[in-house]
């Protein structure tokens, strides 16, 4: 399908409320033909809410859209994607057991032409080739890596005739390289007129691949349509959130003999569809130490974590906590001695998102017996979250409010908030700062940190390299669910990406 190019969009004075509270207030920008815009603002500044009005989830309160000099409404999803304009969310929503190609014709069922496989493949095929990206249109869903699915997601949004694609956080969850080969095929877009918005909290990727930038602050737009070109990336992180540090490298707390904390050997486990997940892994973590895992998206690292924690049963190996062994230790039993886990998709593993703040705050605790056996006073369970939500900057959160509304960025402080409680031994933390803008990166960084300061320890699974480097006191490389290398914490980028790819 496609549609003739547009030449601007225009979002004007967009207002919307949600009961009390105003999210957006006279928020706006514009966007050309051929351009790429970044949208920025910190954790619950309003981009989503901004987004979900342009694509019709949300209907403002005032303002409006314009787009080539004619007003329109966009008043549901069908909408929008009827003006041409699609967005790639940062949870894909693409059907597992369907391939690519039937995922397509799914959310074409209003273009009739694309209702054969054969031609929705084939179309896909044409997109991804116009981008300079691989995509086997047949290939099912649940065999794809996270970015081979964020590839199907993009070039199912174009092939539905989107001239106006909005990305949201589109690296968050990509190796450097997968980011580098996405962020070149959104130029090449933008080269073909469509135009881009992309909302990310990597302030290198703004400076690098963005013609023009607006900042949202609590909901008003501070700055907008700047040109990229002449600002700095601490210019924009200051015109985001006045001054904040960029992240620099954490002193160790390694103690020089410090004594084993988490110690695994020889643990081997396997997926559902029978496949090796991590084969042979040894890991031994001491106190005072954070060991990052670098590694290509979906090499075993989700699993690790799920066989460290108990979440996934292990083939063979031996785990031990403290010189106790918890091989055979339920999920309960092993967060009782001070495991902690957060996982890099909160949504699915990490929250209950239908229940208040404070129940998902509270969960672990309740389930452990640690805020009554016999009877749980709600008061004292509001007062809790109240404290969480002040001391860990969960703006947007009342103890009361359902965690779905949460923008990303704080709900990922709020499982932060739970895990790196007091208990809190050994933190097995996947992708901590998914999501978070850079003021709260360097909170999390310290919160880690302090972890370690009182004789914890951190496992920190990452692809991003630069999160790695900035905090761990040894670098072991995955590579199909073994661990390939071990590096000191002072390695190069080069050096670990040379072992990421298998090389020695
Ligand atoms: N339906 C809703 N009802 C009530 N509040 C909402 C609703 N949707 C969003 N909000 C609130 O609006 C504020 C802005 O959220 P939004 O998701 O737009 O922020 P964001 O800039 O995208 O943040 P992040 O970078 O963390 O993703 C948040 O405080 C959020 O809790």
């Amino acid at each position: 399908m496609s549609q003739a190019d547009f030449q601007t969009l225009h979002l004007r004075g967009l207002c919307k409320r949600f009961g009390e509270r105003t999210v957006l207030d006279n928020a706006g920008f514009e966007l050309n033909s051929g351009e790429v815009h970044a949208l920025l603002g910190e954790n619950g500044a309003g981009k989503s809410t901004l987004m979900n009005l342009l694509t019709g989830v949300y209907v403002p309160d005032q303002g409006e859209i314009v787009l080539d000099g004619q007003p329109c409404s966009i008043r549901k999803p069908a909408d929008a994607t009827a003006h041409g304009i699609g967005m790639v969310h940062q949870h894909y929503r693409l059907v597992e057991r369907f391939s690519v190609a039937e995922n397509l014709i799914l959310a074409a069922d209003r273009v009739p032409e694309l209702q054969r496989l054969s031609v929705a493949a084939k179309t896909l095929q044409t997109t991804a080739e116009q981008l300079g990206l691989t995509l086997d249109p047949y290939a099912r869903v649940a065999d794809l890596s996270v970015a081979e699915r964020q590839r199907a997601e993009i070039c199912k949004v174009l092939a539905l005739g989107a001239r106006i694609l909005i990305l949201d956080e589109p690296t968050a969850v990509l190796t450097d390289a997968e980011s580098a080969s996405l962020l070149a095929a959104i130029q090449r877009m933008a080269n073909t007129g469509k135009g881009v918005i992309l909302i990310t909290h990597k302030l290198r990727e703004v400076v690098g691949h963005s013609d023009r930038v607006t900042i949202l602050r609590q909901g008003k737009t501070v700055a907008s349509n700047l040109s990229t070109g002449s600002l700095t990336q601490a210019q924009i992180a200051h015109l985001m959130m006045g001054d904040v540090a960029a992240p620099q490298r954490q002193p160790s707390n390694l103690q020089p003999h410090g004594a084993d904390l988490l110690v695994a050997v020889g643990l081997n486990a396997s997926r559902n569809d029978g496949s090796t997940a991590v084969s042979d892994v040894a890991i031994r973590l001491r106190r005072g130490e954070i060991v990052g895992v670098a590694g290509v998206g979906g090499h075993g690292q989700a699993q690790l974590c799920e066989a460290l924690m108990g979440l996934l049963p292990v083939d063979s190996g031996s785990l031990q906590l403290d010189g106790f062994s918890i091989s055979n230790s339920s999920v309960s039993q092993r967060r009782g001695y001070g495991l902690r886990y957060i996982p890099a998709d909160r949504a699915a593993n990490a929250l209950a998102l239908e229940l208040p703040v404070s129940d998902n705050l509270a969960l672990t605790q309740v389930a452990s017996g640690r805020k009554g056996r016999l009877w749980i006073s709600p008061k004292g369970l509001s007062q809790d979250a109240q404290k969480a939500i002040t001391e860990h900057r969960i703006t947007g959160a009342s103890p009361q409010g359902v965690t779905r509304l949460l923008s990303g960025g704080n709900a990922q402080k709020l499982v932060l908030a739970r895990e790196l409680d007091q208990d809190c031994v050994v933190a097995i933390a996947h992708s901590p700062t998914r999501g978070l803008d850079v003021k709260s990166c360097g909170t999390v960084h310290a919160a880690l940190r302090e972890l370690t300061s009182r004789g914890g320890a951190v496992l920190l699974i990452s692809e991003d390299l630069e999160e790695i480097m900035t905090l761990s006191d040894r670098i072991l490389v995955m590579n199909a669910g073994r661990i390939t290398g071990e590096l000191p914490g002072t390695a190069s980028a080069n050096e670990i990406g040379a072992l990421m790819i298998g090389g020695h």
